[in-house]
């Protein structure tokens, strides 16, 4: 048996040997002609016998130096469901302080099953033959996947084993995608995969805050989980009723009720990008469209304190009080023009961003403004249609409490909560303060002492709102009183300048009846 193994084993390798020589004859004299029409009837009498299709998908197709799209969906498909199966791996780490990722190999193989059919994967490496000095910072090895199956099976793996490939290459893609947070208030750079000017600098977009964390009214929540959900499903819906796919929202409420940290919850609940549009830094309204332009799908555009960006409320009355204010304007003007850094985005160019024909480029993506004035907002800039759900967020209810009483203390129910409750109605407290009050301040703080710390915070804003208030009463009153002496002047200087009056007509009268006589 040994024997026979060891004569089976020399004799293949023989024939192994002896095939190789051959086929270097056969490269080597063979006129160039000849050759190809060899190879050419070889591949169709192949073809005949051997029952396999084979399809390539190229990294880098044609001579474009964009990697395909196809081969990267591949790669993150094969990553996540056959490199376990692979023999030779490919380890790397993506990005910095993260585990590594294992793919295929070179070279290597894998098999799949779908649906009974039985397939094969491989990843090759073709080394050009040509030396060229490449302008590109790539290399120059052409990498390629070769998928192989029987022919019998054609339609159902162009058609649908394909597809399933691809849209499950793209999903894994999109959920462990970095995401990144874009600001415009940086110098231009150059974007490194692209190689053109790009208005937007970034770095990673790592916040922890989701909609579990966020305190606020349950119903309130879920419904703004259930908006956004919708939304980012809704591409076919958005085309069939004929309107671009984004949505604009609207945050407005005091300080630290949790408005920039709803837009970071946003950003994670959906996985998008975030570009926070520093306003103030955009020259002109130019600048702002190719900023847009510039934008990714699958995004959120953040612009915050959207009423301290821009004098953008008061444009509109200032059109209104022109001749009043033209001297004011020839003022501001000659400031504005020494000031060249100074922005010159109108309302109309910020209206024209959010819902003109250039937004509808790209798509997915959600406006958000922030805001703690509502009031002050011209009502063009908030219709709908421009900022399509407004919400509002307010002090601290009871059942954000419980939210923020669950995260930081991880409470679900105290005695002390009752006395929290009353106190809310009370007083009125953001979030922002609640959480504070809430966080342990030593290593000796157990929940209950930092539920009492919360509670002595209550008493001592509700005396500081009593301070306030009889304060405020007083300044009022005292206004008042003045507002009454003025009248009483005012009222007094008036009777005596009647009376002067009177007098004066007396003397007026008696000398005209002394002219008469
Ligand atoms: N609803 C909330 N749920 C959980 N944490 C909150 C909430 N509101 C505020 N906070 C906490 O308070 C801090 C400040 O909140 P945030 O920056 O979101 O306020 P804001 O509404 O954007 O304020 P501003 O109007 O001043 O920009 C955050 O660090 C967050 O931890
Ligand atoms: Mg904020």
């Amino acid at each position: 048996m040994m024997m026979m193994s060891g004569e089976m084993w020399t004799q293949l390798g023989s024939a192994v040997a002896s095939l190789m020589f051959a086929w270097a004859m056969f490269q080597q004299y063979f006129p160039y002609e000849l050759r190809r029409h060899i190879e050419k009837y070889g591949q169709k009498l192949v073809g005949l016998v051997y029952p396999y299709v084979q399809i390539t998908f190229n990294e880098y197709p044609g001579d474009g130096f964009v990697r395909s799209k196809a081969y990267i969906a591949i790669e993150t498909y094969l990553m996540a469901n056959s490199s376990s199966r692979a023999k030779r791996l490919r380890a790397d780490m993506e990005r910095e302080n993260q585990s590594l990722v294992f793919s295929m190999d070179d070279h290597e193989e894998v098999t799949e099953e779908f649906k009974g059919i039985k397939l094969r994967w491989a990843s090759n490496k073709s080394i050009p033959s040509r030396q060229s000095i490449s302008f590109y910072p790539r290399e120059d090895d052409k990498r390629y996947y070769t998928l192989t199956f029987h022919r019998r099976y054609r339609d159902v793996i162009t058609k649908t084993y394909l597809t399933h490939v691809m849209d499950e290459g793209k999903a894994i893609q999109v959920k462990k995608r970095q995401r990144k947070l874009y600001t415009n208030s940086g110098s231009e750079s150059w974007n490194r995969y692209t190689y053109r000017r790009t208005m937007w600098s970034h770095v990673q977009f790592e916040h922890p805050a989701t909609f579990e964390t966020l305190a606020l009214e349950p119903k309130m929540k879920q419904e703004i989980i259930n908006d956004l959900i919708t939304f980012s499903k809704a591409k076919e819906y958005y085309a069939k009723v004929g309107k671009a796919w984004k949505r604009g929202y609207l945050l407005y409420g005091p300080p630290g009720t949790g408005k920039s940290t709803m837009i970071a919850a946003m950003a994670n609940l959906l996985q998008y990008d975030v570009y926070d549009l520093e306003l103030t830094s955009v020259k002109d309204n130019t600048e702002l469209r190719k900023l847009l332009i510039d934008t990714s799908s699958k995004s959120i555009i953040m612009i915050e304190d959207i009423d301290c960006s821009l004098d953008l409320t008061g444009q509109r009355k200032k059109e209104k009080e022109k001749d009043e204010d033209k001297e004011k304007d020839l003022v501001k003007k000659a400031k504005n023009e020494d000031d060249s850094k100074s922005s010159k985005v109108t309302l109309s160019g910020l209206l024209n961003f959010i819902d003109g024909l250039w937004s509808a480029c790209g798509g997915e993506r959600l406006i958000v403004f922030t805001t703690n004035y509502v009031e002050k907002l011209d009502p063009a800039l908030i219709r709908r249609g421009r900022m399509d759900k407004h919400i509002e967020l307010s002090y601290c209810s009871f059942e954000a409490f419980k939210v923020l009483a669950k995260n930081y203390l991880d409470l679900d129910s105290h005695h002390l909560f009752t006395t929290v409750g009353r106190l809310l109605e009370e007083t009125n407290m953001t979030p922002a303060d609640v959480a504070e009050n809430l966080m342990p301040k030593c290593a000796e703080d157990d929940p209950e002492s930092c539920l009492e710390n919360l509670i002595k915070a209550f008493e001592k804003a509700k005396e500081e709102a009593r301070l306030k208030a009889e304060e405020e009463e007083r300044v009022k009153k005292e206004e008042e009183r003045l507002k009454a002496e003025e009248e009483e002047k005012q009222k007094a200087d008036k009777e005596e300048k009647e009376k002067g009056e009177c007098a004066e007509e007396v003397k007026d009268k008696k000398i005209s009846d002394e002219e008469v006589k």
